[in-house]
Protein backbone atom coordinates (compact mmCIF):
# COMPACT_ATOMS: atom_id res chain seq x y z
CA UNK A 1 0.00 0.00 0.00
CA UNK A 2 1.21 3.70 -0.99
CA UNK A 3 2.48 5.34 1.98
CA UNK A 4 -0.69 8.25 1.20
CA UNK A 5 -3.53 5.67 1.24
CA UNK A 6 -1.71 4.22 4.44
CA UNK A 7 -2.27 7.46 6.30
CA UNK A 8 -4.87 8.51 4.85
CA UNK A 9 -6.78 5.01 6.19
CA UNK A 10 -5.08 5.89 9.49
CA UNK A 11 -5.72 9.09 9.81
CA UNK A 12 -9.71 8.02 9.14
CA UNK A 13 -9.81 5.53 11.43
CA UNK A 14 -8.34 7.46 14.10
CA UNK A 15 -11.06 10.32 13.51
CA UNK A 16 -14.00 7.72 13.69
CA UNK A 17 -12.92 6.85 17.35
CA UNK A 18 -13.80 10.47 18.05
CA UNK A 19 -16.28 11.38 15.57
CA UNK A 20 -19.58 12.38 16.77
CA UNK A 21 -21.93 9.85 18.58
CA UNK A 22 -19.67 7.82 19.33
CA UNK A 23 -19.28 6.86 23.04
CA UNK A 24 -15.88 7.84 23.27
CA UNK A 25 -16.66 11.55 21.92
CA UNK A 26 -19.88 11.41 24.47
CA UNK A 27 -17.02 11.01 27.13
CA UNK A 28 -14.47 13.65 25.95
CA UNK A 29 -17.48 16.33 25.27
CA UNK A 30 -18.36 15.97 29.06
CA UNK A 31 -14.43 16.49 29.85
CA UNK A 32 -14.63 19.36 27.50
CA UNK A 33 -17.53 20.99 29.09
CA UNK A 34 -16.32 20.06 32.40
CA UNK A 35 -12.99 21.79 31.63
CA UNK A 36 -10.47 19.54 33.61
CA UNK A 37 -8.68 18.16 30.69
CA UNK A 38 -7.38 15.14 29.91
CA UNK A 39 -5.36 12.44 28.33
CA UNK A 40 -6.83 9.42 27.16
CA UNK A 41 -4.60 6.77 25.82
CA UNK A 42 -5.91 3.70 23.61
CA UNK A 43 -4.01 0.47 24.19
CA UNK A 44 -2.52 -1.48 27.20
CA UNK A 45 0.13 -3.37 25.57
CA UNK A 46 3.36 -4.73 27.01
CA UNK A 47 4.88 -1.13 24.97
CA UNK A 48 2.49 0.91 27.21
CA UNK A 49 2.88 -0.60 30.84
CA UNK A 50 6.59 -0.12 30.67
CA UNK A 51 5.35 3.71 30.60
CA UNK A 52 2.79 3.56 33.58
CA UNK A 53 3.86 4.71 36.81
CA UNK A 54 1.38 4.91 39.47
CA UNK A 55 -2.05 5.42 39.11
CA UNK A 56 -5.32 3.31 39.88
CA UNK A 57 -5.79 -0.11 38.17
CA UNK A 58 -9.40 -0.20 37.21
CA UNK A 59 -10.22 -2.67 34.94
CA UNK A 60 -13.73 -1.84 34.36
CA UNK A 61 -16.39 -1.18 31.44
CA UNK A 62 -16.17 2.22 29.23
CA UNK A 63 -18.98 4.52 29.69
CA UNK A 64 -18.76 8.39 28.58
CA UNK A 65 -19.87 9.47 32.39
CA UNK A 66 -17.11 7.22 33.69
CA UNK A 67 -14.54 8.64 31.65
CA UNK A 68 -15.50 12.31 32.31
CA UNK A 69 -15.24 11.14 36.13
CA UNK A 70 -11.65 9.88 36.08
CA UNK A 71 -10.38 12.93 34.37
CA UNK A 72 -11.42 14.73 37.23
CA UNK A 73 -8.08 13.05 38.50
CA UNK A 74 -4.42 14.10 37.15
CA UNK A 75 -2.64 11.73 34.83
CA UNK A 76 -3.37 10.06 32.06
CA UNK A 77 -6.78 7.29 31.24
CA UNK A 78 -5.46 4.13 29.85
CA UNK A 79 -8.55 2.39 27.78
CA UNK A 80 -8.30 -0.91 26.15
CA UNK A 81 -7.22 -1.01 22.43
CA UNK A 82 -11.01 -1.31 21.97
CA UNK A 83 -12.26 1.35 24.10
CA UNK A 84 -14.67 -0.87 25.72
CA UNK A 85 -12.68 -0.53 28.97
CA UNK A 86 -11.11 1.36 31.41
CA UNK A 87 -7.81 -0.20 32.59
CA UNK A 88 -5.94 2.68 34.56
CA UNK A 89 -6.84 5.85 35.56
CA UNK A 90 -4.75 9.00 37.56
CA UNK A 91 -1.45 7.24 35.68
CA UNK A 92 1.89 8.88 35.11
CA UNK A 93 3.18 8.36 31.67
CA UNK A 94 7.18 8.23 31.24
CA UNK A 95 7.94 8.12 27.59
CA UNK A 96 11.18 8.47 26.33
CA UNK A 97 12.33 12.30 27.09
CA UNK A 98 14.48 12.14 24.25
CA UNK A 99 11.88 11.70 21.41
CA UNK A 100 11.16 15.00 19.97
CA UNK A 101 8.05 16.71 20.73
CA UNK A 102 6.70 19.62 18.68
CA UNK A 103 4.95 20.91 21.89
CA UNK A 104 5.24 22.95 25.01
CA UNK A 105 2.39 21.80 27.40
CA UNK A 106 3.74 18.39 29.52
CA UNK A 107 0.28 17.08 28.87
CA UNK A 108 0.56 17.36 24.93
CA UNK A 109 4.05 16.57 24.93
CA UNK A 110 3.72 13.52 27.03
CA UNK A 111 0.76 12.07 24.43
CA UNK A 112 2.95 12.89 21.13
CA UNK A 113 5.89 11.07 22.90
CA UNK A 114 3.65 8.01 23.86
CA UNK A 115 2.27 8.22 20.51
CA UNK A 116 5.71 8.07 18.92
CA UNK A 117 7.07 5.36 21.57
CA UNK A 118 4.06 2.75 21.32
CA UNK A 119 2.33 3.29 18.51
CA UNK A 120 -0.49 3.84 20.30
CA UNK A 121 -3.27 6.35 19.25
CA UNK A 122 -3.34 8.82 22.19
CA UNK A 123 -5.96 11.98 22.52
CA UNK A 124 -5.13 15.16 24.86
CA UNK A 125 -8.00 17.58 25.99
CA UNK A 126 -6.73 21.06 26.83
CA UNK A 127 -7.96 22.59 30.04
CA UNK A 128 -6.83 26.14 28.36
CA UNK A 129 -8.10 26.06 24.94
CA UNK A 130 -10.54 23.66 24.74
CA UNK A 131 -9.28 21.61 21.64
CA UNK A 132 -9.11 17.78 21.61
CA UNK A 133 -5.58 16.90 18.99
CA UNK A 134 -4.92 12.91 18.07
CA UNK A 135 -1.18 11.47 18.41
CA UNK A 136 -0.77 8.25 16.74
CA UNK A 137 3.25 7.39 15.59
CA UNK A 138 4.03 10.63 13.58
CA UNK A 139 0.37 11.75 13.11
CA UNK A 140 -0.94 14.60 14.76
CA UNK A 141 -4.33 16.35 14.24
CA UNK A 142 -6.15 18.78 15.94
CA UNK A 143 -10.27 17.95 16.11
CA UNK A 144 -11.66 20.96 14.63
CA UNK A 145 -14.81 22.42 15.50
CA UNK A 146 -18.42 20.14 13.60
CA UNK A 147 -19.24 23.87 12.41
CA UNK A 148 -15.88 24.21 11.11
CA UNK A 149 -15.83 20.70 8.46
CA UNK A 150 -19.58 21.00 7.79
CA UNK A 151 -18.55 23.95 6.29
CA UNK A 152 -15.96 22.76 4.37
CA UNK A 153 -17.82 19.31 3.60
CA UNK A 154 -20.17 21.57 1.99
CA UNK A 155 -17.88 23.57 -0.25
CA UNK A 156 -16.78 19.54 -1.29
CA UNK A 157 -20.48 18.81 -1.98
CA UNK A 158 -20.97 22.12 -4.21
CA UNK A 159 -17.32 21.26 -6.19
CA UNK A 160 -19.31 17.87 -6.69
CA UNK A 161 -22.51 19.97 -8.36
CA UNK A 162 -20.39 21.99 -10.75
CA UNK A 163 -18.06 18.85 -11.62
CA UNK A 164 -21.26 17.07 -12.59
CA UNK A 165 -22.64 19.44 -14.67
CA UNK A 166 -18.74 19.46 -16.23
CA UNK A 167 -19.00 15.67 -16.44
CA UNK A 168 -22.64 15.56 -18.03
CA UNK A 169 -21.92 17.89 -20.66
CA UNK A 170 -18.20 16.03 -21.48
CA UNK A 171 -20.13 12.28 -21.32
CA UNK A 172 -22.49 13.95 -24.08
CA UNK A 173 -19.80 15.17 -26.18
CA UNK A 174 -18.08 11.81 -26.10
CA UNK A 175 -21.40 10.16 -26.95
CA UNK A 176 -21.25 12.06 -30.39
CA UNK A 177 -17.89 11.49 -31.02
CA UNK A 178 -19.07 7.83 -30.91
CA UNK A 179 -21.65 8.15 -33.61
CA UNK A 180 -18.70 10.48 -35.81
CA UNK A 181 -16.03 7.45 -35.29
CA UNK A 182 -13.84 10.16 -33.72
CA UNK A 183 -13.19 9.13 -30.45
CA UNK A 184 -9.72 9.75 -29.85
CA UNK A 185 -7.19 8.25 -27.06
CA UNK A 186 -6.81 11.78 -26.06
CA UNK A 187 -10.51 12.11 -25.45
CA UNK A 188 -10.33 9.12 -23.47
CA UNK A 189 -8.03 10.33 -20.81
CA UNK A 190 -10.16 13.57 -20.48
CA UNK A 191 -12.35 11.58 -19.51
CA UNK A 192 -10.28 9.77 -16.88
CA UNK A 193 -8.89 13.15 -15.75
CA UNK A 194 -12.26 14.40 -14.63
CA UNK A 195 -13.15 11.16 -12.66
CA UNK A 196 -9.70 11.84 -11.19
CA UNK A 197 -11.14 15.20 -10.20
CA UNK A 198 -14.55 13.45 -9.11
CA UNK A 199 -12.42 10.86 -6.85
CA UNK A 200 -9.94 13.46 -5.28
CA UNK A 201 -13.38 15.74 -4.38
CA UNK A 202 -14.37 12.22 -2.76
CA UNK A 203 -11.39 11.47 -0.50
CA UNK A 204 -11.34 14.60 0.73
CA UNK A 205 -14.89 13.96 1.79
CA UNK A 206 -14.59 10.20 3.10
CA UNK A 207 -12.62 12.01 5.64
CA UNK A 208 -14.57 15.15 6.90
CA UNK A 209 -17.49 12.27 7.12
CA UNK A 210 -14.79 10.40 9.48
CA UNK A 211 -14.64 13.27 11.36
CA UNK A 212 -18.52 14.32 11.57
CA UNK A 213 -19.59 10.67 12.66
CA UNK A 214 -23.62 10.96 13.07
CA UNK A 215 -23.31 14.76 12.37
CA UNK A 216 -22.30 13.91 8.13
CA UNK A 217 -25.54 11.95 7.47
CA UNK A 218 -27.01 14.37 5.52
CA UNK A 219 -23.54 15.05 3.66
CA UNK A 220 -23.11 11.08 3.36
CA UNK A 221 -26.30 10.78 1.19
CA UNK A 222 -25.48 14.18 -1.42
CA UNK A 223 -22.24 12.93 -1.38
CA UNK A 224 -23.57 9.28 -2.58
CA UNK A 225 -26.10 10.60 -4.70
CA UNK A 226 -23.59 12.81 -7.22
CA UNK A 227 -21.47 10.44 -7.24
CA UNK A 228 -23.18 7.28 -8.04
CA UNK A 229 -24.23 8.47 -11.76
CA UNK A 230 -20.56 9.21 -12.42
CA UNK A 231 -18.84 6.40 -10.85
CA UNK A 232 -21.60 3.96 -13.07
CA UNK A 233 -20.75 6.07 -15.98
CA UNK A 234 -16.93 6.24 -15.65
CA UNK A 235 -17.52 1.77 -14.98
CA UNK A 236 -19.13 2.14 -18.51
CA UNK A 237 -16.29 3.77 -20.11
CA UNK A 238 -14.07 1.50 -18.96
CA UNK A 239 -16.34 -1.47 -20.30
CA UNK A 240 -16.65 0.33 -23.47
CA UNK A 241 -12.87 0.92 -24.05
CA UNK A 242 -10.72 -1.49 -21.78
CA UNK A 243 -8.83 -3.63 -24.61
CA UNK A 244 -9.11 -7.67 -23.81
CA UNK A 245 -6.84 -8.58 -20.59
CA UNK A 246 -7.26 -4.98 -18.96
CA UNK A 247 -8.12 -5.28 -15.11
CA UNK A 248 -11.94 -5.53 -14.63
CA UNK A 249 -13.56 -1.75 -14.75
CA UNK A 250 -14.28 -1.83 -11.27
CA UNK A 251 -10.79 -2.46 -10.69
CA UNK A 252 -9.76 0.07 -12.70
CA UNK A 253 -11.64 2.73 -10.70
CA UNK A 254 -10.43 1.41 -7.32
CA UNK A 255 -6.55 2.43 -8.37
CA UNK A 256 -7.37 5.74 -9.86
CA UNK A 257 -8.84 6.42 -6.32
CA UNK A 258 -5.68 5.53 -5.09
CA UNK A 259 -3.99 7.55 -7.57
CA UNK A 260 -5.82 10.92 -7.44
CA UNK A 261 -3.97 11.90 -4.47
CA UNK A 262 -1.25 13.28 -6.73
CA UNK A 263 -1.92 16.72 -8.49
CA UNK A 264 -1.35 15.77 -12.14
CA UNK A 265 -1.71 12.36 -13.46
CA UNK A 266 1.02 11.23 -16.07
CA UNK A 267 -0.70 9.60 -19.55
CA UNK A 268 1.52 6.76 -19.76
CA UNK A 269 -0.40 5.99 -16.20
CA UNK A 270 -3.48 6.22 -17.51
CA UNK A 271 -2.87 4.55 -20.22
CA UNK A 272 -1.38 1.70 -18.15
CA UNK A 273 -4.64 2.00 -16.35
CA UNK A 274 -6.99 1.92 -19.31
CA UNK A 275 -4.46 -1.19 -20.00
CA UNK A 276 -3.23 -0.01 -23.47
CA UNK A 277 0.41 0.18 -24.50
CA UNK A 278 2.04 3.52 -23.06
CA UNK A 279 3.20 4.20 -26.67
CA UNK A 280 -0.10 4.30 -27.60
CA UNK A 281 -0.41 7.62 -29.41
CA UNK A 282 -3.00 10.06 -28.22
CA UNK A 283 -4.37 11.29 -31.36
CA UNK A 284 -5.34 7.48 -32.19
CA UNK A 285 -8.60 6.34 -33.21
CA UNK A 286 -10.58 3.70 -30.66
CA UNK A 287 -14.25 2.67 -31.12
CA UNK A 288 -16.18 1.43 -28.10
CA UNK A 289 -18.05 -1.72 -27.63
CA UNK A 290 -21.21 -0.32 -27.67
CA UNK A 291 -22.40 -0.69 -24.17
CA UNK A 292 -23.22 2.46 -23.54
CA UNK A 293 -25.75 3.16 -26.40
CA UNK A 294 -27.51 0.00 -26.02
CA UNK A 295 -27.74 0.36 -22.35
CA UNK A 296 -29.98 3.53 -23.40
CA UNK A 297 -32.01 1.60 -25.51
CA UNK A 298 -34.96 0.84 -23.18
CA UNK A 299 -36.33 -2.67 -22.15
CA UNK A 300 -33.10 -3.56 -23.74
CA UNK A 301 -32.12 -7.09 -21.25
CA UNK A 302 -28.33 -6.86 -20.54
CA UNK A 303 -27.67 -10.52 -21.94
CA UNK A 304 -28.79 -8.93 -24.95
CA UNK A 305 -26.88 -6.37 -24.44
CA UNK A 306 -23.96 -8.85 -23.90
CA UNK A 307 -24.71 -11.12 -26.91
CA UNK A 308 -24.97 -8.23 -29.15
CA UNK A 309 -21.72 -6.75 -28.34
CA UNK A 310 -20.20 -10.04 -28.30
CA UNK A 311 -21.22 -10.24 -31.87
CA UNK A 312 -20.13 -7.11 -33.69
CA UNK A 313 -17.50 -6.43 -31.61
CA UNK A 314 -17.63 -2.66 -31.58
CA UNK A 315 -20.18 0.28 -31.38
CA UNK A 316 -19.48 1.03 -35.69
CA UNK A 317 -20.20 -2.87 -36.78
CA UNK A 318 -23.57 -2.06 -34.64
CA UNK A 319 -24.55 0.82 -35.69
CA UNK A 320 -24.02 -0.05 -39.24
CA UNK A 321 -25.42 -3.58 -38.79
CA UNK A 322 -29.10 -4.49 -41.02
CA UNK A 323 -31.92 -6.31 -39.26
CA UNK A 324 -31.26 -9.10 -40.83
CA UNK A 325 -27.43 -9.35 -39.32
CA UNK A 326 -28.96 -8.29 -35.92
CA UNK A 327 -30.95 -11.02 -36.18
CA UNK A 328 -28.22 -13.45 -36.38
CA UNK A 329 -27.66 -12.89 -32.88
CA UNK A 330 -28.69 -15.16 -29.97
CA UNK A 331 -31.60 -13.81 -28.40
CA UNK A 332 -32.40 -11.42 -31.08
CA UNK A 333 -34.77 -11.99 -33.68
CA UNK A 334 -36.32 -9.75 -36.04
CA UNK A 335 -38.96 -7.31 -33.85
CA UNK A 336 -36.00 -6.93 -31.56
CA UNK A 337 -33.41 -6.18 -34.43
CA UNK A 338 -35.63 -3.52 -35.35
CA UNK A 339 -36.42 -2.19 -31.90
CA UNK A 340 -32.24 -1.98 -31.73
CA UNK A 341 -31.90 0.14 -34.65
CA UNK A 342 -34.76 3.03 -33.98
CA UNK A 343 -33.48 2.65 -30.15
CA UNK A 344 -29.76 3.33 -31.58
CA UNK A 345 -31.32 6.39 -34.21
CA UNK A 346 -33.22 7.83 -30.63
CA UNK A 347 -30.13 7.70 -28.90
CA UNK A 348 -28.08 9.38 -31.66
CA UNK A 349 -30.75 11.92 -32.13
CA UNK A 350 -31.16 12.57 -28.26
CA UNK A 351 -27.05 12.49 -28.03
CA UNK A 352 -26.75 15.27 -30.84
CA UNK A 353 -29.72 17.62 -29.31
CA UNK A 354 -27.43 17.65 -25.66
CA UNK A 355 -24.21 18.12 -27.31
CA UNK A 356 -25.16 21.88 -27.97
CA UNK A 357 -26.82 22.03 -24.85
N1 LIG B 1 3.63 12.61 32.04
C1 LIG B 1 2.33 12.79 32.30
N2 LIG B 1 1.53 11.73 32.49
C2 LIG B 1 0.23 11.90 32.72
N3 LIG B 1 -0.38 13.09 32.80
C3 LIG B 1 0.37 14.19 32.63
C4 LIG B 1 1.75 14.11 32.35
N4 LIG B 1 2.21 15.36 32.18
C5 LIG B 1 1.16 16.20 32.36
N5 LIG B 1 0.05 15.50 32.62
C6 LIG B 1 -1.31 16.05 32.91
O1 LIG B 1 -1.49 17.22 32.20
C7 LIG B 1 -1.96 18.24 33.06
C8 LIG B 1 -1.67 19.61 32.55
O2 LIG B 1 -0.29 19.81 32.26
P1 LIG B 1 0.17 21.09 31.39
O3 LIG B 1 -0.67 22.28 31.72
O4 LIG B 1 1.66 21.17 31.48
O5 LIG B 1 -0.20 20.52 29.95
P2 LIG B 1 -0.66 21.25 28.61
O6 LIG B 1 -0.13 20.39 27.51
O7 LIG B 1 -0.28 22.69 28.62
O8 LIG B 1 -2.23 21.03 28.67
P3 LIG B 1 -3.46 22.10 28.82
O9 LIG B 1 -3.63 22.72 27.47
O10 LIG B 1 -4.60 21.24 29.23
O11 LIG B 1 -3.02 23.07 29.89
C9 LIG B 1 -1.32 17.84 34.36
O12 LIG B 1 -2.03 18.41 35.44
C10 LIG B 1 -1.44 16.36 34.34
O13 LIG B 1 -2.74 15.97 34.74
Amino acid sequence: MDEHKAHSRRMMEALQWVAPGSPLREGIDNVLRANTGGLIVLGFDESMKALVDGGFYIDTVFTPSYLYELAKMDGAIILNREGTKIIYANAHLNPDASLVSTETGMRHRTAERVAKQTGALVIAISQRRNVITLYQGNFRYAVKGIEVILTKANQAINTLEKYKIVHDQAMANLAALEFEELVTINDLLQVLNRVAMVLRVKNELLIYLSELGTEGRLIQLQMNELLSDIEEEALHVLRDYSPEGALKPYEQLGKLQNLVHQEFLEEHVLLRLLGYQTTTHSEEIVHPRGYRVLMRIPRLPIMIIENVVDHFGTFPAIYKASVAELDDVEGVGEARARKIIEGIRQVREQTFADRHL
